[in-house]
């Protein structure tokens, strides 16, 4: 960890942490090589098992795994656990990306395929290069932090047609007015980009989104190789 009460030894160990690091996605690239189509759910470490959106989410996870999606989550309690349990539940992928906190509880019991990270942006490579889309619930901290993420990284083309869906709208209500009437009124981002993510309550209209994003993605990817096989010799077809 990055304590500053310990920064002599930051000289000493940071040469070493850098394989460790290499290590973790190594060991990420790896175990999730041959994942299925995945969509990455997150939301709070907090809310309880009986709450609004963990019910959501089980439901989600349950319908993802019925679209034939495997389902992505930190691999900890609350609306990730519940994700976990709706998908492993309903027959399909449960994956769990967990990280070593201090206060950790371990994987949770829904997942079939989980791997442990200690650092959060080798942990985030993970879900984004591994899922077709991400779905936001209700969270904290740490859930804004993947959720502004995954708009930087569609903004600013690193990624490209890869939905965000907000499910919760009441939840989302005041941060998405801020976004509109503070920082897109101020013009630190474009009116575009407020369109990036579908905000919905229905698991089925969250589903189908994403499927269809899915669907107009290989459209353009098949159109691109038949005009790159068209343009190539005729002779050798290459
Ligand atoms: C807070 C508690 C446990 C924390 N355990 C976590 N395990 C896995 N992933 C986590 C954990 N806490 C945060 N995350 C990541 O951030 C998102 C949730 O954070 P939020 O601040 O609660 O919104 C989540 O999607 C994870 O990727 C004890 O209850």
């Amino acid at each position: 960890m990055l304590d500053s009460r310990q920064r002599a030894e930051w000289k000493t160990k940071d040469a070493w942490r850098a394989l460790r690091i290499l290590s973790e996605f190594v060991e990420g690239f790896d175990t999730l090589a041959d994942l299925p189509p995945a969509v990455s759910v997150f939301g709070s470490a907090r809310s309880k098992v009986d709450s609004p959106e963990c019910e959501m989410a089980e439901r989600l996870g349950a319908a993802l795994a019925h679209a034939g999606y495997a389902v992505i989550t930190g691999g900890g309690p609350g609306v990730m656990e519940a994700a976990n349990k709706g998908a492993n539940e309903a027959g399909g992928l449960s994956v769990g990306l967990g990280i070593e906190l201090p206060f950790e509880q371990g994987i949770n019991e829904w997942v079939d395929m989980g791997i442990d990270f200690r650092y959060f942006f080798a942990r985030k490579t993970m879900f984004v290069k591994y899922a077709q889309a991400f779905v936001v619930l209700p969270g904290g901290f740490g859930t804004m932090d993947e959720l502004f993420e995954a708009l930087t990284l569609v903004q600013t083309g690193k990624v490209t047609r890869f939905p965000v869906v907000l499910m919760g709208s009441a939840y989302w209500r005041g941060l998405l007015a801020w976004l509109r009437e503070t920082m897109a009124a101020e013009s630190k981002i474009g009116p575009a980009d407020l369109e990036l993510m579908l905000v919905t309550d229905d698991v089925d209209e969250a589903v189908r989104h994403i499927v269809q994003a899915d669907a107009a993605l290989a459209a353009e990817q098949e159109a691109l190789k038949s005009s790159a096989q068209s343009s190539s010799s005729p002779e050798t077809g290459r």
